[in-house]
């Protein structure tokens, strides 16, 4: 469904991306981890047109997207510090962008996250008054409101509260049971065991591996997922 081809970014003398290659297919969650400053969110980004790379392509649906505006209809992204326009209400933003999104083109709404969050009842707020957490409800209600076939979401439980937390890994779930594909990041292993069903390890602008997360628990000997893959960077520090 996305492909990354020897994908190359750096930002002046800083190489973060060194040729990545992956690809991803529908109907799965898979965790990118890596290391703060490893090129997680750089990675994503480039996936989004949001960074342009220097080299290698991104496809969708076998098609090549670098640079081009449309697929992004296709993708929910709710990133890691949402940025708003302080003085719209919130209830203004959504409409705004529903309003964007219908003019272009008719569109099926999933408003499930804006019931659950409660965030009606706070529809009258201007965004700059929002707490940490409220500002990240949005941000994942906006990137499920228009039911796209794939979600990126750059720490999506981070500053959630536990409940809050919990709604959304179970629309997560939801999300990967009808079929669409989402990219996370997120350094809680145990929340990554919850939901993924592979993982993206990259380090040193590099990939590591993608493999299944029962793949990683069996060769790298623990049914703990974050152990195993400790295992695997103690394994790969020796040989290094
Ligand atoms: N626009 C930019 N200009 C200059 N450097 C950048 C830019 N964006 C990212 N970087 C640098 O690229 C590196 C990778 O950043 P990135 O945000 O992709 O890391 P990450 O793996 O998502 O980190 P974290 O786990 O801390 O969220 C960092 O050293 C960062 O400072």
């Amino acid at each position: 469904m996305i492909e990354i081809r020897n994908l190359k970014k750096s930002f002046g003398q800083l190489k973060v991306l060194q040729g990545m290659d992956a690809s991803f297919e529908k109907g799965q969650v898979v965790a990118i981890i890596g290391p703060n400053a490893s090129g997680k969110t750089t990675l994503i980004k480039c996936i989004l047109g949001m960074v342009l790379p220097d080299a290698g392509d991104v496809l969708l649906n076998n098609e090549r997207v670098n640079g081009e505006v449309a697929y992004k209809q296709h993708i929910g992204y709710m990133p890691q510090i949402g940025r708003y326009p302080d003085n719209m209400k919130m209830g203004q933003l959504f409409e705004m962008m529903k309003d964007i999104r219908v003019h272009n083109r008719p569109a099926v709404l999933d408003e499930e996250l804006i019931r659950r969050f409660r965030l009606s009842a706070m529809y009258q707020k201007p965004m700059s008054t929002l707490s940490g957490g409220t500002r990240q409800k949005v941000s994942a209600a906006l990137a499920f409101l228009f039911d796209p076939p794939v979600l990126i979401l750059d720490e999506p439980t981070a500053g959630l509260d536990p409940l809050s937390a919990e709604i959304l890994k179970h629309k997560i779930i939801a999300a990967r049971e009808a079929g669409k594909l989402v990219l996370i990041t997120s350094h809680i292993m145990s929340e990554i065991e919850e939901m993924a069903d592979a993982i993206l390890y990259i380090f040193e602008g590099k990939v590591k591996f993608l493999k299944t997360v029962t793949d990683i628990k069996s060769e790298y000997g623990d049914e703990k997922l974050g152990k195993a893959i400790a295992n695997y960077i103690l394994q790969e520090m020796n040989n290094g």
